[in-house]
């Protein structure tokens, strides 16, 4: 009742309401079609001041698309919504969907992980894992329109493998490992419920066939992590006792990381590190992979930022073939308002879902009441005119530098508030690396050429755990000589 009475107060969605469904049919379609109800939903709660209501069966839901309420809503409701449950059955009590009374000690542990320093010693690993991508991806340079996803999603799985676990699974070289197409299997049956809600329900679940497969696939991938630890346990003793200062000093992956910032022995169970290092291979592959590939195809779409971007980096390198190291990524500075605009007008992950847990009184002076979702639209905060301009929707890269945000929350790509994204400053490293990496050895190219305007058609979008572009992110590649 307390629902029916906030939905009054908060314009909803006009398209009819069906009983015990509410709007939930608009979710139904393609990965596309779902894609363009969010990005419609997001700009309509953008029309009317920034919130819009929906409902979803019994549930109202309240879709934020204005920084200020984002604001709000990201520090005062922490828990995820019932609808991110589904994906417990791999993470299980894994930081990224955990219940706030497990999540808060778990994100202590995790946070210092990500310091500057940490990230700094892998610089290593992502320039030596972006060498092999660009020696693969010369297998398409000069051949026409391909995907360029496989390549980058492949560099970032190599790159979140070993400085999370210490392995180099090759993932670049060998795309049939069982390990990854667990991985990629899971990542589509997920997505796949998440979309579906009459599987969210778990004894319904359990009783599909895609249940025996998810399974299947959960065992495979953590069974590879679990060895993992036993060894790198083994390891870090068998170290101790040697007492080597030397072998100290290497570089020290995630795991090694949480094991010891818990306390050795004493800290977390092969259990609680399983779900912390899975957490982050999967919430650190495909975003990152997302927003360099995202990167790529609108510098295909650019060229004289492109060409920028190449002056920059041939100013720090010049004929040099020498490896990228961490002092010359504070140098890009317009590669970075690049990646940033670019990851600003195509999020990766392009809306977050939260549940209220007590009532929270927003600053327009509105009640959320207890139990309903939140569905903060990063994809149209984003693209918020009030704080973006007039030009909001342009590709600008230009705005980022000396950029001071009109609101700390214009800026959702990695969220806000204490359960943002912890891994923001790894991401940049890793696309920085990455997108530098290629445009030094090649030029990039649209899949298919502009109009006589030099106006491209607007690149569309779909939604499959993140939003990802429906051609794969099709390029053409040559090599600069
Ligand atoms: C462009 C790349 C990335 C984007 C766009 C991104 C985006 C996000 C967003 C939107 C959230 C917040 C969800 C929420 O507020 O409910 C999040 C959480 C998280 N991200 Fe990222 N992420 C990226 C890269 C990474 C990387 C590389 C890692 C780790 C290596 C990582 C680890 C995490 C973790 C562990 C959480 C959960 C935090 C918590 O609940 O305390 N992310 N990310």
């Amino acid at each position: 009742r307390r629902m029916v009475e906030l939905s009054k107060k908060i314009k909803m969605v006009e398209n009819i309401q069906i009983p015990l469904v509410g709007h939930a049919y608009m979710f139904l379609g393609s990965d596309e079609d779902r894609m363009n109800v969010f990005q419609d939903l997001g700009m309509k709660a953008l029309d009317s001041g920034g919130l819009m209501s929906i409902w979803q069966g019994n549930r109202l839901y309240i879709i934020v698309a204005d920084p200020v309420n984002a604001e709000a809503v990201t520090k005062a409701c922490l828990e995820k919504d019932y609808v991110m449950k589904c994906s417990r059955l791999l993470t299980g009590n894994g930081s990224v969907f955990a219940p706030v009374p497990i999540w808060r000690p778990r994100r202590k542990f995790l946070a210092p992980t990500f310091s500057p320093k940490n990230l700094a010693q892998f610089m290593n690993i992502f320039s030596r894992q972006s060498t092999v991508m660009v020696d693969q991806l010369q297998k398409a340079a000069g051949k026409g329109t391909f995907s360029i996803w496989k390549y980058i999603t492949t560099y970032s799985m190599d790159s979140v493998c070993e400085t999370t676990l210490g392995v180099r699974v090759d993932a670049q070289k060998q795309y049939d490992l069982p390990f990854l197409k667990a991985f990629e299997r899971l990542c589509r049956l997920d997505s796949a419920r998440l979309c579906q809600p009459w599987l969210h329900n778990d004894t319904v679940y359990s009783m599909m066939p895609r249940y025996t497969e998810h399974m299947e696939c959960k065992d495979t991938l953590c069974g590879f992590i679990d060895k993992i630890i036993k060894s790198k346990r083994q390891s870090i003793q068998e170290r101790n006792d040697e007492n080597s200062d030397v072998i100290k000093e290497r570089t020290k992956t995630f795991l090694e990381l949480l094991i010891e910032s818990t306390g050795g022995e004493k800290g977390y169970t092969d259990l609680e590190l399983l779900e912390e290092t899975l957490v982050l291979v999967l919430a650190g592959t495909d975003t990152s992979a997302v927003g360099t590939a995202f990167t790529t195809v609108m510098l295909s779409r650019h060229p004289d930022v492109q060409e920028k971007v190449y002056k920059e980096i041939n100013e720090i390198y010049g004929d040099s073939d020498r490896p990228i190291v961490t002092e010359d990524l504070l140098k890009m500075k317009y590669l970075e308002a690049v990646i940033r605009e670019t990851i600003r007008l195509y999020p990766p992950v392009p809306l977050i879902v939260r549940r209220v847990d007590k009532d929270v009184t927003l600053p327009s002076g509105i009640t959320l009441v207890k139990d309903c979702g939140i569905v903060v639209c990063i994809w149209a905060i984003n693209r918020n005119p009030d704080y973006w301009g007039d030009d909001a929707l342009e590709f600008r890269p230009e705005r980022f530098l000396n950029l001071t945000l009109k609101h700390p929350a214009a800026f959702m790509t990695f969220s806000f508030g204490p359960r943002g994204c912890i891994g923001y400053r790894y991401a940049m490293i890793s696309m920085k690396t990455a997108v530098a990496s290629i445009v030094r050895k090649y030029r990039i190219m649209p899949a298919t050429p502009a109009d006589s305007n030099g106006k491209h058609k607007p690149l569309r979008v779909k939604f499959d755990v993140m939003m990802k572009a429906v051609d794969n992110f099709a390029v053409q590649l040559e090599n600069r000589v």
